[in-house]
């Protein structure tokens, strides 16, 4: 399966060259004109399907990119600069994607709208940049050479189509990889993101490059197929609309990159055919945008899913009670350690002078009533909260920074709300958050120790109950010191939960992991946890061993009418 898996994407690259050297022979020479039109268009989106939809950040600028390839590319042309055509495609995808990091920059600290703006507002300038200045040679009639072997048209149709290939092989390892698993982390949700201890800024900026990359390299290609560059080719209106495309087809599926190409060459062709104006194709994809956006889905994926319906049911847990015996864990010296951590929301005080110690392999318990402060805890402790007074030792040393150094420093956490990315195959997603090499046979063990579903199953197959618990699996794998966790059993049916804790009981003696519980299930708690610290407004009401604090008449008190289970 895995030899299959792993030559399956270098047939289709032969496969698909064969096509293209039959389509180069056997096509009509407007068509194989057009052909190249599409697979310049195909690889700037297969750039913006990395940039927006893996990465879901708005780009509205592919076409600048594409650009700074073609003014490259001339620019060589016409220095007659040594290495010839292949070199300058390669230099202008090198030059493109730096400046994709540039303008990605902005896209660290905006998002929607605000960063919508800022790339239609650098297409726009460059757009009237590139009319004043032209592009280099041009005014002296010096027409890009094409390489020796790929002068006619046919020709360089084929050298496209191995382009375009070689492109979409290296968009395929790269989203298999961890920049690709960033790339979805962070469309999905930062926080989740910084908790696995990646960086939210490398997989933003990584998106940018490797768009802006591959924009540069279809500018500089459009180069070599018109011989002259002209402005006309890189509008800002065109950006938006080849956006709008990427957006409507689901570019990030390298089937629906070309397919969107096909249409973006083919619409317009079809609009003449039938003697309505060209330009009426963006009225066309702008509407095919409208309601891919209104409906929040994509050609791309309603095809998959339609396709994952018919073929299996969604992936549920399979955790059953009474399969597993608990370990007896004796708890160490406190592994982590916090005093007196106070937060303000403005005038609400949601924790206040709060001390908390989780011991070595053990699993200390924090209960408290709705509002008490549970989740604002595990935010202070693991640096979501950098306003946060107080102290936070993990093995005796001070921890601070950002929630992705916390994490890297082995305090791991987990969500209330669903973090983990639906773009991800379970495997894919245990091995970014895991942040270490980890076998397939341990993740195996561990996904069957929690009854999760299998590796090779996308999440988005996965019901929202046992994703949480993938979560929790993949921070297990990262074998960090500590693991919060933020009422992990919140999406299961009751009757799982006692078979969860028998699991989570055993984790620091099966993973080695301390652990720090949040829940209201107090069955849950008095079943797993060793020692429990009562929070309520903010304050600890009670702290130590599980069975004198659940008797605390402060805590009954605490309690009343927010729970019956005491
Ligand atoms: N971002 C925020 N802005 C303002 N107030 C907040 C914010 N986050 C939390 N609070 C307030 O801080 C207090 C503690 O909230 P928190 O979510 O930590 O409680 P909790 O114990 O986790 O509750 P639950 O059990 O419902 O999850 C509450 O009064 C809440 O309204």
């Amino acid at each position: 399966m895995r030899l299959v898996d792993r030559s399956l994407p270098f047939a289709v690259a032969v496969v698909a060259i064969a096509a293209g050297y039959a389509l180069s022979i056997g096509l009509d020479g407007y068509f194989v004109y057009l052909g190249m039109s599409a697979i310049v268009a195909g690889i700037s989106l297969l750039g913006l399907g990395v940039v927006t939809g893996s990465a879901g950040m708005i780009s509205l600028c592919q076409l600048t990119f594409g650009a700074v390839g073609a003014w490259v590319v001339s620019a060589l042309n016409a220095a007659e600069a040594p290495g010839g055509f292949l070199v300058w495609l390669l230099l202008g995808g090198i030059a493109a994607g730096l400046v994709g990091v540039l303008v990605g920059l902005p896209a660290l600290r905006l998002r929607g709208i605000n960063l919508a703006v800022v790339t239609l507002g650098l297409a726009a300038a460059a757009d009237l940049t590139l009319v004043q200045l032209q592009f280099p040679g041009v005014a002296d009639g010096l027409s890009v050479e094409r390489p020796d072997a790929f002068t006619d048209d046919r020709s360089y149709f084929l050298l496209a189509v191995v382009v375009l290939v070689l492109c979409c092989l290296a968009v395929h390892y790269l989203r298999r990889g961890r920049w690709g698993s960033g790339w979805q982390a962070v469309a999905f949700s930062e926080r989740g993101t910084a908790a696995a201890g990646a960086s939210v800024r490398t997989s933003k900026l990584t998106a940018f490059a490797v768009s802006a990359t591959l924009g540069g390299i279809s500018g500089g290609l459009l180069t070599g197929q018109v011989g002259l560059a002209f402005p006309a080719s890189f509008t800002a209106i065109q950006s938006l609309a080849l956006y709008v495309l990427a957006i409507m087809s689901g570019a990030h599926l390298i089937d629906m990159a070309v397919l969107g190409a096909v249409l973006w060459v083919g619409v317009p062709e079809l609009l003449k055919r039938w003697g309505v104006p060209q330009d009426w194709g963006f009225v066309v994809f702008g509407l095919l945008g409208i309601q891919a956006l209104t409906s929040g889905g994509n050609l791309g994926t309603a095809v998959r899913q339609l396709w994952y319906r018919r073929s299996r049911e969604p992936a549920t847990l399979a955790l059953a009670a009474g399969t597993t015996s608990a370990e007896p864990v004796t708890p160490g010296a406190p592994v982590l350690v916090v005093r007196g951590l106070s937060v303000r929301f403005g005038e609400v005080v949601a924790l206040s002078s709060v001390d908390i110690e989780v011991p070595e392999h053990g699993v200390l318990g924090v209960i408290g009533p709705n509002g008490a402060g549970k989740s604002t805890l595990v935010d202070a402790i693991t640096g979501f909260l950098p306003n946060a007074e107080g102290r936070v030792e993990l093995d005796g040393r001070p921890l601070t920074g950002s929630p992705a150094k916390r994490a890297r420093s082995g305090l791991r956490r987990t969500f209330q709300q669903d973090r983990v990315p639906p773009g991800l195959t379970v495997e894919a997603y245990l091995r970014f958050v895991a942040r270490r090499r980890v076998s397939t046979a341990e993740i195996a063990e561990a996904l069957d120790f929690f009854g999760c579903p299998a590796a090779r199953i996308p999440l988005s197959q996965v019901d929202v109950g046992a994703r949480r618990l993938v979560e929790v699996v993949g921070h297990l794998l990262a074998r960090p010191r500590v693991l919060l966790l933020d009422e992990p059993a919140a999406g299961l049916p009751h009757s799982e939960h006692v078979a969860f804790g028998e699991r989570l009981r055993q984790v620091p003696a099966r993973f080695g992991v301390s652990v720090l519980l949040i829940e209201h299930d107090l069955d849950l708690v008095r079943s797993v946890c060793d020692t429990v610290t009562v929070l309520d407004f903010g304050r600890v009401l009670a702290a130590g061993p599980q069975a004198g604090v659940l008797a605390d008449p402060a805590v009954l008190k605490a309690y009343m009418g927010e729970t019956e289970l005491l």
